[in-house]
Parts: C-alpha cells; sequence; structure tokens
C-alpha cells in the first residue's frame, strides 16, 4: 500500500530543490522554526514526477556556475507552477540565467560578511520589497560567491545593494520571483530568518502549523492506515530517543500489535536493559521482550581484538537474534485476536539520513543511499516504517516531550549500538565490561548533578560523554600497597553533528571530583585520564 498521507499533503509545504550547497539542509531547518513545512529535494527533480504541488519553491546556492557546459539547472516546468520563486546565491543566478544568461564569473569572490542596503527603488519613490518587510534599511549579511549578474533579466527590479554586488537581492514582483545574493539562512546573516519568514508567511502564504502535535496526530492516523486492521509490526529499541520515540508512537497508532524488542548483547550501559524495560514498559506501555542475550555475545567476543571484527560479531549476532525472536512472536500471535502477519520492521531513520540520500552532490557524483540498521529488513522480508523520516533530531527531542516522555530520556546521550564494546580498548572481558559500567555511571551521576556557570547540568551541556578502557594497565598504590590496574579514559565531546567535535572542559573541582570517585569506588581501577582529543583527528568513540 502506498502512503496513504505523508506530511506534504497534509502541511503546506515549501520545495527546497539543493544545487549542492553545504548550507541547503539549513534552510529547511530554517522554515521548520517558523513552523512551517519544507522539504528538500535535487535540483535535478523532475516536476511532472511530484505527486504533491508546493506553496512555493527556494533555489539553493551550490559550488557551479550557471554558465558552465556542465551546470545543473532547474527544471523550466518550474516556472509553470505559478507559485513563488526564492532563489538563493546560485538559485538567484539560476533565475537570471534562465531569464536571460545574464551570469559571469566576477573579478574577485566576495567571501564573508557584507552591509546590505534595502534601498528604495533605484533612488526614486521609496519602495521596500515584500521580501524585506520588518527590516531595517541596512543590514549585515553573509555572503559567498565568485559569480555575479552582469544585468538585471526583464522585467526585474533590484530591491537590494550592497559595495561588492549591485545586484545583492532581486525581484519580479508581479510573477513573484526572488533572488539574493547573500545566504539567508546561515546565522552569520543575523536577520536572515526574517527573509526567509517574509517568503514563506507573506508572499507564499504557506500556514505555520508544522507543529509536533499537529504531526503527532498525524503520523498516528498514517500508521493506523499504513499497518491497517490486523497488521502487525516489530523494531528493535535500545532505550536511545530515536528508538523510543518511534516505539511510543507506534504504541499510540496500533497498541500491542506492536513488539518492541531489545537485546541486551552484555556490552549496555550499567542497569540499562533493567530501565529500559521499565521505562517503555511501565511508563510508556510499550510491549517490549528484553532479549538477555548477554553471554552469547561475550562469548563470541572472547579473545577478539579487532575493532571492525568486533563490530561485525555484535551487528550479526544482533541480526539472528532479531530473526529467532520475529518468529517467536508470529508463533505466539498464531492462534490470539491479534493473529496477523508481522508484515512491518520499525526503523528510526531521521531526516538528516534521508538529506544525505538524497542531497545534489555533483552531476558525476554517486549518490549515496543511507541504510540504518543493516540489511535487516531485506534479509527478513518485511517492509519498513519509518514514522521520523521527516524530522531533525531536535524535532524528535521535541515530539518526545509532546507525547509525555521523561526529559531524562528525551535529552539522552547517543549510544552507539556496538555499545561498551567500542569503548574498550581490545579484548571485551567480563570485567572489563563492569569496570567501564561503573565508571560510567559514576561520570553520569556526577555530570548529571553539575551545573554550568549559567544553571543548566553539565549532562545537558555536553553532547556526548562516557567512560572508556585503554589497553595497557598501569601501576597505582591503594592503601600502601601496589596495585597493577586498568586505566579508565574519561571522554566529554560539544558538537551539533558529531561529524566533527571538541572536547569539553571541565572545572578542576570536577575534575577531581569524578577522578577520585572512580579511583576509590571502582576495584580495579589505577588511574583515570582525561581525552583531550577533537574530531579529526580523534573520532568521537575509542575504536
Ligand atoms: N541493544 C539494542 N537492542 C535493540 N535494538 C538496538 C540496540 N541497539 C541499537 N538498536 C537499534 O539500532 C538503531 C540505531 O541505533 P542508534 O544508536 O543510532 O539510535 P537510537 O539508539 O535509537 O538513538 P541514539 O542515537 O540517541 O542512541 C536503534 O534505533 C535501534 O533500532
Ligand atoms: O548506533 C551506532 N552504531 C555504531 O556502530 C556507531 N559508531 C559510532 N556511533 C556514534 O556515532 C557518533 C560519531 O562517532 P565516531 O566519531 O566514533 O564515528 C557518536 O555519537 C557515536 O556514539 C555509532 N552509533
Ligand atoms: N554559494 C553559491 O551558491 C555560489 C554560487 C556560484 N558558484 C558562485 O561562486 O557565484
Ligand atoms: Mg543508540
Amino acid at each position: 500500500m502506498d502512503d496513504p498521507a505523508p506530511p506534504h499533503q497534509l502541511f503546506d509545504t515549501i520545495l527546497v530543490l539543493d544545487f549542492g550547497s553545504q548550507y541547503t539542509h539549513l534552510i529547511t531547518r530554517r522554515l521548520r522554526e517558523l513552523n512551517v513545512y519544507s522539504e528538500m529535494l535535487p535540483c535535478t527533480q523532475k516536476l511532472a514526477d511530484l505527486t504533491w504541488k508546493p506553496k512555493g519553491v527556494i533555489l539553493s546556492g551550490g559550488p557551479y556556475s550557471v554558465y558552465a557546459s556542465d551546470a545543473p539547472h532547474v527544471d523550466p516546468e518550474v516556472f509553470n507552477l505559478d507559485v513563488p520563486i526564492l532563489g538563493i546565491c546560485y538559485g538567484l543566478q539560476e533565475l537570471a540565467w534562465h531569464f536571460g544568461k545574464n551570469v559571469l564569473a566576477g573579478e574577485k569572490r566576495e567571501y564573508g560578511r557584507a552591509a546590505l542596503n534595502i534601498h528604495p527603488r533605484n533612488g526614486q519613490e521609496a519602495h521596500v520589497s515584500r521580501l524585506f518587510e520588518g527590516l531595517p534599511d541596512d543590514m549585515d549579511v553573509w555572503m559567498s560567491h565568485g559569480d555575479k549578474l552582469s544585468r538585471l533579466p526583464d522585467d526585474f527590479i533590484t530591491i537590494a545593494t550592497s559595495a561588492n554586488s549591485p545586484y545583492a537581492a532581486i525581484a519580479h514582483e508581479s510573477k513573484e520571483y526572488y533572488g539574493v545574493q547573500f545566504h539567508p539562512e546561515v546565522t552569520h546573516t543575523p536577520k536572515g530568518t526574517q527573509v526567509i519568514r517574509n517568503f514563506a508567511v507573506s508572499i507564499c502564504k504557506a500556514r505555520q502549523n508544522w507543529t509536533m502535535e499537529a504531526f503527532r496526530d498525524k503520523e498516528v492516523e498514517r500508521i493506523r492506515k499504513l499497518v491497517g486492521p490486523k497488521g502487525q509490526v516489530i523494531g528493535a529499541v535500545s532505550g536511545g530517543v530515536d528508538s523510543t520515540v518511534a516505539a511510543k508512537l507506534m504504541h499510540e497508532a496500533i497498541g500491542d500489535r506492536f513488539h518492541a524488542v531489545m537485546v541486551d548483547n552484555g556490552v549496555l550501559r550499567k542497569d540499562e536493559a533493567k530501565q529500559v524495560k521499565q521505562t517503555l514498559t511501565k511508563n510508556l506501555g510499550v510491549n517490549l521482550t528484553v532479549v538477555d542475550a548477554s553471554e552469547r555475545f561475550l562469548s563470541l567476543l572472547k579473545g577478539v581484538e579487532d575493532p571492525e571484527k568486533k563490530r561485525k560479531i555484535i551487528g550479526n549476532t544482533f541480526i539472528e537474534i532479531f530473526e529467532e525472536e520475529a518468529k517467536k512472536i508470529a508463533k505466539e500471535a498464531e492462534n490470539t485476536p491479534r493473529a496477523g502477519n508481522i508484515e512491518y520492521f520499525l526503523q528510526g531513520t531521521l531526516y538528516p539520513d534521508v538529506i544525505e540520500s538524497i542531497s545534489f552532490k555533483g552531476p558525476s557524483a554517486t549518490i549515496k543511499t543511507h541504510h540504518n540498521v543493516g540489511g535487516l529488513p531485506e534479509k527478513m522480508n518485511l517492509k519498513l516504517i519509518e514514522p521520523l523520516r521527516e524530522l531533525f533530531k531536535d524535532e524528535v527531542r521535541a515530539i518526545g516531550t509532546e507525547l509525555g516522555i521523561a526529559e531524562e530520556l528525551v535529552w539522552r546521550h547517543p549510544f552507539p549500538g556496538p555499545g561498551l564494546a567500542i569503548r574498550i580498548i581490545g579484548e571485551v572481558t567480563p570485567e572489563k565490561v563492569r569496570i567501564v559500567q561503573e565508571a560510567d555511571a559514576i561520570f553520569m551521576e556526577e555530570l548529571k548533578a553539575g551545573k554550568t556557570k549559567d544553571g543548566t547540568s553539565l549532562y545537558r551541556d555536553i553532547s556526548q560523554a562516557f567512560a572508556a578502557l585503554f589497553v595497557d594497565k598501569a601501576v597505582g598504590v591503594v592503601g600502601d600497597q601496589r596495585l597493577h590496574g586498568y586505566v579508565i579514559a574519561l571522554r566529554a565531546v560539544k558538537t551539533t553533528d558529531f561529524m566533527t567535535a571538541k572536547a569539553y572542559w571541565f572545572d578542576e573541582e570536577f575534575a577531581s571530583r569524578v577522578s577520585d570517585r572512580i579511583g576509590n569506588e571502582v576495584q580495579g581501577v589505577a588511574r583515570v585520564v582525561y581525552e583531550w582529543t577533537s574530531k579529526p583527528p580523534a573520532t568521537i568513540e575509542l575504536e
């Protein structure tokens, strides 16, 4: 069955066509922050293939030059949609190229801050374009371009200038086509959001009804239609925010016909399986089976030192266990009122994963397809159901709050599937797992209690933190006795996208309290070290 009601059918949608700029996803984000729904598609999208009509179209920036022979161009059908269009940087140049081939290489690149002059129509009567309503006559904007317009396309007017860009913004006001040379989507353009709001809300008349409450109601409805009155769904949950929110949504939609499975692989955080069971079953009412496979995993990991081998063993065993569980669940349901095929597999795919697989990276570059949980549904002949595939992480967190999920869970740091196995360098043994679990629990307790200068908890201020175990032992002294013990490494990083990250700085008092506690309370630890490396060159996890 086709998707009964995707958000672009239910919400006024601004279509963002991506020409490969590294900021394109920010345009979508800014719109969503204004409660206007937006989706991004590659600039090569054929509009005849689109099953819905956008309220407006934004053409993004991009690394190409519109006049180059291999430059990407928008489907000209966009100009027959009869909706407003905003071109940003390359997008502005694309408008100018389409309407008159008026673009050439500039003498020098303009990169960085520029003062924009939102001026009266060429010095004659005062005229402020609707695109700039509510903005001051002069404002800071951020530019990044080398090409420029040689002259205005017919019937366009100049609506703003800068010292280096006489056509910093242009408009065809009756057709409602606008182009800006600067980037309103980046934070270096402080009032950029107002420009985007003017376009989406005043010019396109998109309703600002994209809220997580509305999304939730509509998504629950959509899942019900998709799954039908008898269909059953299984899903892997980890206790992480994505799978928890997805599971709760499924539960709202189809109740006990959703079966959540959590695998205790023996390398979870301290008491994790118990806590997740408690939260999902008792607090959220989700039907959850925890499969204790810790011994199976730990015996397979015995003697294995290579990080990639460890990851493979965990990934493969995870799939085997999931298949076994799916069979059990289907069998148990055989003679009950909820008998029906397990047809769907729930996956917590987020919009950044989708964006990564559709963004336009260049005419010759292959476009990557993102797979979340490696190959599982294909092997099991299940159809995917992905309730979060249109959401950014902060939207997932907002909907988690909306669904009544505890704040502690909503703001949980990410935890990788292979768990502590990639935080213990070298062979994983039950003793090492215990030591890392205990050290980690102390670190987390202190992070949750500790406060930054402005009163937020350290845990919330940090993007991800954990304790890990280095490979060699070191000598320490405990109660006048020599101790040849383990070395715990603490890591805490700040990041927005987990692609790059910076080590977090703690004050002396906090650092010594945590290290004293771990040294005193965790048997077998001789030293506690702090990991200062940024990403790059390091990764966040140790392996
Ligand atoms: N121990 C586990 N048992 C069952 N499923 C798991 C387990 N660990 C990971 N998964 C599955 O793998 C998916 C990907 O894990 P990932 O860590 O990226 O997401 P998450 O755990 O939901 O959220 P977060 O990124 O906040 O940790 C999870 O959504 C879940 O479906
Ligand atoms: O679900 C997961 N399965 C994995 O195999 C995995 N490896 C890394 N991570 C998480 O990804 C982010 C970036 O990690 P790295 O800098 O170590 O690559 C960090 O947030 C890591 O915790 C994983 N998550
Ligand atoms: N940021 C952009 O979109 C740049 C557009 C074009 N490549 C230029 O240099 O002018
Ligand atoms: Mg996780």
